[in-house]
């Protein structure tokens, strides 16, 4: 059944806990994980069923795709230096059965999806793509960069401005799979994620499902373990890491994998970096999700001292183009009127004006005014979180201008003084 044909008429509705089976099969068909060591099951502990649908085709009863969004939250630019939190559907665990492919029931789904922002007044959608070819044609673009960096046990972060502080704090760590554990981790991902551009706030619920030890999933590393780093015994950041006790020719060749560090100051990320490089009997040490511009990276020394792999990070979509372009802020005032190209949600389709204020307050509103610039939704997206410039994306002929200095205008407006960091993986 898998071949090219048009698509066929395709239902979209909500599943509930009794879906469950259903669910894991399309699931298990389209991600063909092994069991035994990813377990389904307590993925499905922190889904939201209200926001989880599944797709039929022709009328059948069938489950032949599913689809989820968590309830997350984003730290965007605010006005001026400013950050705001605004609401992120995460698209998740998007999948069509194989035998179901290439028939139109993705589209369909992803209609649906956008059908139910539009309707409960939501801005955007985000997520992180399987395979990064599918995703553009709906809108989405990648609005982060995520790097991966890899360093010797040992490294040198060089902060000298940080130093005293720095090492006036204290660091300890215990297995993350503790009540106490993860109750500071959340509160702690709470407050830092507002303070982070680009940081996607989880539930408690998720981080509790997630953190939880599951023995067959450690693939010969240690439970996974959370580094608290305080000042004057209150808790100031986290690390997640896990190290493998690797030898090899009779020597030690163990690697501490941090799969997340966030911190309230910038001493405290510093501290919990210099614990985690020196551990006995480990050789490297890998730090993921970090930004193309990380202090991490710079403090040891830049991409020549260090390995780094860039990925794309969070995609964003502009659901309902007024109510994004108004939620965030803008580092300078400006006002445009756009023509924003989008046939996936037509009531996107039109010509925008947004005026910015001096205080850095935007409004975005339908007009019929004479356009300044022509724009994909992919290149709002894209520029969402401050990178990504209008500019550039105009240079690369993405983006039209119809009034001199337009461009300009809404790129100064929209960057922001950083690059955001990527955002949890969900
Ligand atoms: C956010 C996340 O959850 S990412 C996880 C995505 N899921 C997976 O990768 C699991 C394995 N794959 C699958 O489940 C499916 O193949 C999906 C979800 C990727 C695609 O589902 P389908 O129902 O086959 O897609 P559908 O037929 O609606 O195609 C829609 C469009 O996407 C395109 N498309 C579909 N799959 C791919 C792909 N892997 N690469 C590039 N383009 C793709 C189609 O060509 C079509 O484009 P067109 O309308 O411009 O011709």
């Amino acid at each position: 059944m898998d071949s090219q044909q048009p698509a066929a008429g395709v239902t979209v509705v909500p599943l509930g806990p009794r879906d469950r089976d259903r669910l894991l099969g399309v699931d298990a068909a389209a991600f063909f994980f092994d069991p035994s060591q990813h377990d389904p099951e307590h993925v499905l502990d922190y889904f939201e069923w209200p926001r989880t649908f599944g797709a039929s085709r022709d009328g059948g009863s069938t489950l032949c795709g599913v689809y989820t969004a968590f309830g997350l939250g984003l730290t965007v630019p605010g006005p001026l230096d400013a950050l705001a939190t605004v609401p992120m559907p995460g698209l998740s665990w998007v999948s069509v059965h194989p035998d179901h492919r290439r028939r139109g029931v993705l589209r369909a789904m992803l209609d649906h999806h956008f059908a139910q922002l539009h309707e409960q007044g939501v801005g955007i959608s985000g997520l992180h793509a399987a395979e990064p070819a599918i995703y553009g044609r709906f809108g989405y673009a990648v609005a982060s960069l995520e790097v991966h960096l890899s360093m010797g046990r040992g490294a040198t972060f060089t902060a000298p401005s940080l130093d005293e502080e720095a090492g006036r704090l204290q660091t300890r760590f215990m297995p993350m799979d503790s009540d106490e554990a993860r109750a500071q981790v959340h509160r702690l991902h709470v407050a830092a994620t507002a303070s982070t551009l680009g940081a996607v706030t989880r539930s408690d619920l998720m981080g509790r499902v997630l953190f939880r030890d599951h023995p067959p999933a450690r693939v010969g590393r240690e439970p996974q373990q959370v580094m608290f780093c305080s000042r004057d015994g209150e808790a100031t950041g986290y690390a997640r890491f896990t190290r493998s006790g690797t030898w090899e020719d009779g020597s030690p060749k163990g690697t501490v994998a941090v799969t997340e560090v966030v911190a309230l100051d910038e001493a405290s990320l510093l501290a919990l970096a210099r614990r985690l490089v020196d551990f006995d009997l480990t050789t490297t040490v890998t730090f993921d999700q970090r930004s193309t511009d990380d202090p991490l990276l710079w403090w040891a020394g830049g991409p020549r001292a260090v390995e780094i792999s860039t990925y794309d990070g969070l995609w964003l979509r502009l659901v309902d183009v007024g109510r994004a372009l108004s939620e965030r802020g803008y580092a300078t005032a400006c006002d445009v009127v756009l023509e924003v190209v989008d046939e996936v949600c037509p009531w996107n389709q039109r010509r925008w004006r947004l005026s910015v204020d001096d205080k850095g307050v935007g409004r975005c509103s339908p007009t019929s005014d004479p356009a300044d610039l022509r724009i994909p939704v992919q290149a709002l997206g894209a520029a969402y979180l401050g990178s990504r410039s209008i500019a550039s994306q105009a240079q690369r002929g993405v983006v039209e201008e119809l009034r001199t200095g337009a461009v300009r205008q809404l790129s100064l407006a929209m960057r922001a003084d950083r690059e955001p960091m990527p955002g949890i993986a969900f």
